[in-house]
């Protein structure tokens, strides 16, 4: 047990450090017959990946290589292999903090468990493993498209600025496609902009909120009593690097609430039972209830900040002085949007192929 894979049935291990030759992942328990080219996968990693004036300018193309288990187009149903190269990584900024742990960071906590790290960057507690899971999200995203489920991710909030959003999920995500920080409220984006911009400017980060709907999963998805498709889908996204918490509907605001409030009322038409709330963000007993998955995930600011700050050298351990340079991401949450949308999808997909609702050729 090495904490690396994630994924019961369809399983996904992720594998490669910040600065090393590449980061990629393995995926095992995929169907065969699934159509599966690299352009499935390099579309989902060019939403993730660094660049652009609010994040890391970082330029890495993040083009995905499949090195095993699709043939004529199509996957053979053995591991799938992925390797994404790093071509730009500078470790510069890190030689002269390479015995300091950044607060906020893991450089503290790998030395502390390991006795040693890759001080080039983060190494695998980099925001750059997170390239790994989007190209296993990716096949997973296809496989759930066959049964008409779909993932919605974009930004809620930024720096305090919350998205005003109404109308069909569709195209609020396409809204927040069209902007540069997967912001679908284009009132309001610029406040979120100048947040970010002022926090640069003072050598600082922001954070925010992720908010994910999924549409289209059958009631009746989750096992009783601990495989809970809301207790495994907070595990799947608490395991992103920056994610503090995870709610589900009304999530925390149900505590401020009164029962009658807080029960999703029901009815009946034509046999299909319905809701007229969704409070409970789509699963009620760990058991999905047929309505959209509703989810936020909150967002810490990026660790690593030009602003000093005090830590301790690891070596010495000596008290020190910390102003961390390179090349940063000044708000993370547009770049994990794609990623919870990912570890969402593969979640997912586990739980019913865990149930047994899908074949092992497509
Ligand atoms: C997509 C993505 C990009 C990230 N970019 C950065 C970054 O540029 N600089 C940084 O210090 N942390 C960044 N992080 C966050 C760190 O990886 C994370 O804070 C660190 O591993 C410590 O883990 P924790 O915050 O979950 O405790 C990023 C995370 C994600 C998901
Ligand atoms: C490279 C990516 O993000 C990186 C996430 C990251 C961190 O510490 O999490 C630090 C920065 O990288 P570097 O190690 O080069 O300083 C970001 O650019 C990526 O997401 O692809």
């Amino acid at each position: 047990m090495t904490g690396n894979t994630f994924g019961r049935v369809f399983r996904v291990t992720t594998f490669g450090e910040s600065h090393g030759y590449a980061v990629g992942c393995v995926v095992d328990g995929c169907p065969a017959g699934l159509s599966l080219g690299e352009e499935d996968i390099n579309r989902e990693l060019r939403r993730r990946r660094p660049g652009g004036r609010f994040a890391s300018p970082r330029k890495e193309k993040d083009e995905a290589k499949i090195i095993s288990g699709v043939f004529e187009d199509k996957t053979l149903g053995t591991p799938i292999a992925i390797i994404i190269e790093n071509k730009d990584a500078d470790s510069r900024a890190y030689e002269g903090i390479k015995d300091l742990a950044r607060p906020g960071h893991a450089d503290y906590t790998y030395f502390a468990k390991f006795g040693t790290r890759d001080w080039r960057g983060g190494g695998r507690a980099s925001g750059r493993e997170t390239a790994a899971r989007v190209a296993g999200g990716a096949i997973a995203k296809k496989v759930l498209e066959k049964f008409g489920i779909r993932i919605y991710g974009y930004s809620g909030e930024i720096a305090g600025v919350k998205a005003e959003v109404d109308g069909e999920i569709e195209e609020i995500f396409e809204k927040a496609e069209k902007s540069e920080i997967r912001f679908p409220d284009a009132e309001k984006e610029e406040f979120a902009l100048e947040r970010i911009r002022e926090a640069m400017r003072e050598g600082e980060s922001v954070g925010g909120i992720v908010e994910i709907v999924v549409r289209g999963v059958p009631a009746g998805l989750g096992e009783p009593v601990f495989m809970k498709a809301d207790a495994y889908l907070a595990y799947a996204l608490m395991s992103i690097p920056a994610v503090k918490g995870v709610e589900f509907g009304a999530g925390f605001e149900s505590a401020r609430m009164r029962g009658s409030e807080s029960n999703d009322e029901m009815y009946v038409e034509k046999g299909q039972v319905g809701f007229y709330t969704n409070n409970a963000g789509g699963v009620l007993g760990g058991i999905t209830t047929g309505q959209d998955l509703i989810i936020r995930l909150a967002v810490k600011p990026t660790p690593s900040i030009s602003k000093i700050q005090k830590t301790v050298n690891l070596k010495t351990l000596e008290n020190e002085e910390i102003s961390v340079k390179g090349r940063h991401d000044p708000c993370i949450v547009p770049r994990a949007v794609v990623v919870a949308e990912a570890m969402t999808a593969l979640a997912i997909l586990d739980l019913m192929m865990l149930q047994g609702l899908v074949p092992r050729f497509l």
